[in-house]
Formats: C-alpha cells, structure tokens, sequence
C-alpha cells in the first residue's frame, strides 16, 4: 500500500504560511517560533506591537499583523488584510483568547464569544479558500478540557470554550477532504506571573501527572495533527490526565 506522506519538506515550506492569532506572547508566541524553525511562515496576530521587539526582534519568518477580534469589523479587517496578502496558507491555528471570570463585567461571556467563537466562524468561513488545493491543510482550535465537566469561576470562558469545541467538528465536516480540522483541550499549560503559591499547588494536584508542561506540548500536538493525514474532527486532550482525578 502506498504510503501517504503530509510533511510538507523543509524547502517548500518557506512558500506556506501558518496564521496564529494571538501569537505574540506565550504558548502562541512559542509556538511560532518553533514553527518558524521548521521552515514555515508565520504570521501572528496581536492587537498591539511589543515594544521589546525593538531590542529582540520576532525571530527570521515571524510576522505580526495587527488584530482585535472584539467586534465583528475588527475580524473582518483582518481577513480583508489576510486575503490581500494572499498567502498559500499550511494551517489557521486559532489561539487568541480571554481567560475572565465571572466577576470580569457583564460584557464578559460577549468578549469571550468573540474571540473564542466569532473570530473562528468568520476566519474560518472566508479564508478556508487561501489554502492552495492540492496540499496538506490544517485548522486547529485551542479550547479547554474545562469543557469536560465546567467550571463553578469560570462560567463564560467554559461556555465559550465548549462552544468553539463544537464549531470546530462542524467545520471539519464542513471543509472535508480538503482541510482537517481539530480542537487541542489543553489544561494547564503554563502559569500566568501573578498565579501565587497556593494557587499553581492547587492547579497542579488537579492533574494525576501534577506538572505544568509549558507550551512545548502545545507544538507537539500542533506537529501532531499537521503530520497525520488521517484526523479530522478530533479533539486532543492535552490534560495531564485531569479526568482521571
Ligand atoms: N496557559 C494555559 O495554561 C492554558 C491555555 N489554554 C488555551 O491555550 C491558548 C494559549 O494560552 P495562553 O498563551 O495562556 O493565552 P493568553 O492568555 O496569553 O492569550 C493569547 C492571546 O490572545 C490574544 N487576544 C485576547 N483577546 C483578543 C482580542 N479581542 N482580539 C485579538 N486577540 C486577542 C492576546 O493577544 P494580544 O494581547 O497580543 O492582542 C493574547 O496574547 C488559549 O486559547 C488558551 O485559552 C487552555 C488551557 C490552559
Ligand atoms: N487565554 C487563556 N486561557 C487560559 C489560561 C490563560 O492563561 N490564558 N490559563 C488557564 C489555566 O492554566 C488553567 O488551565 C489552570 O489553572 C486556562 N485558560
């Protein structure tokens, strides 16, 4: 049987654009940078450039194009501007997000819906064409494995996650066989600076492998479902082993 290969080689993969949103700081940023490692264009959004990048530029094939997903316009200029750039996309990683708990405003489910599922619906809608047709495809949402069971504090980030969850099945449904499309359900990934002591002792006894991996297993999952031609409409549970708990 023959065998099927996805990976793109490191030389044609200079011609392939991957968008992250939100990727200019953290698990995003990381993951960029690996990308860019591999040979691959990146192009990450933010809402506003860091001024650190004068001192320490983004790293050779990193991008950053500017982006607020906090109102459809907002989207939908930043698909305007994707499509005059009209790269040959690899992969759409949706990654932009707002972590706000109840006590956030009463605008906060709307905030997370935003970014978490109306940014993803239009991105996805209108840009699934600038991927070339005869290439390997991906689109991979970052929801939660607080989906699994809720959350008591955080009602509208969960709700939003859960919501992107099924927005990303449909989609794989939807843009089959052209393009895969996943979800990655991480839990915790990495510690935000002002998470205090008795908050990352409590976060980390949550998971029965009890550590805070960083978000080098994000890229791996990422690497994961890019190189296999045979997942689609999944969700990678990245928990540590959280449900065993
Ligand atoms: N960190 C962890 O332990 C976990 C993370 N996750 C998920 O993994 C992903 C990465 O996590 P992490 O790196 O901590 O994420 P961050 O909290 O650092 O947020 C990522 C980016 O989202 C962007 N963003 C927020 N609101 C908007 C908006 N309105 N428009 C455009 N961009 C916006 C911000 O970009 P900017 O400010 O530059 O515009 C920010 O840099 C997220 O989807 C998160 O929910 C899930 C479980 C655990
Ligand atoms: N956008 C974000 N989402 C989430 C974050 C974050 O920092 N930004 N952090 C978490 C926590 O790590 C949680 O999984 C464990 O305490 C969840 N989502």
């Amino acid at each position: 049987m023959q065998a099927v290969s996805q990976g793109t080689s490191h030389s044609n993969r200079s011609d392939t654009t991957i968008v992250i949103t939100g990727g200019a700081q953290r698990v995003g940023l990381y993951c960029a940078e690996r990308l860019a490692a591999d040979g691959f264009q990146v192009l990450i959004t933010c809402r506003h450039l860091r001024d650190e990048w004068q001192q320490q530029p983004l790293a050779p094939g990193i991008e950053p194009m500017l982006a607020d997903f906090s109102t459809v316009e907002g989207i939908e200029q930043f698909i305007d501007e994707l499509k005059s750039r009209a790269p040959r996309l690899r992969a759409i990683i949706h990654n932009a997000s707002l972590w706000l708990d109840d006590s956030s405003g009463a605008d906060a489910l709307q905030q997370m819906f935003m970014v978490h599922m109306q940014a993803p619906y239009l991105i996805n809608q209108q840009c699934h064409e600038l991927f070339p047709a005869d290439a390997p495809a991906d689109i991979i949402h970052l929801t939660d494995d607080v989906t699994r069971k809720g959350s008591a504090k955080h009602v509208g980030y969960c709700a939003s996650k859960a919501g992107l969850e099924a927005l990303s099945r449909s989609f794989a449904a939807r843009l089959a066989p052209q393009i895969k499309v996943n979800a990655i359900a991480p839990a915790l990934i990495m510690f935000n600076p002002e998470d205090d002591a008795d908050y990352r002792r409590r976060a980390l006894a949550k998971s029965v492998l009890g550590m805070e991996p960083g978000p080098e297993v994000v890229y791996q999952s990422i690497r994961y479902l890019m190189d296999n031609p045979y997942i689609t409409g999944s969700c990678l549970p990245l928990n540590g082993g959280r449900h065993l708990k």
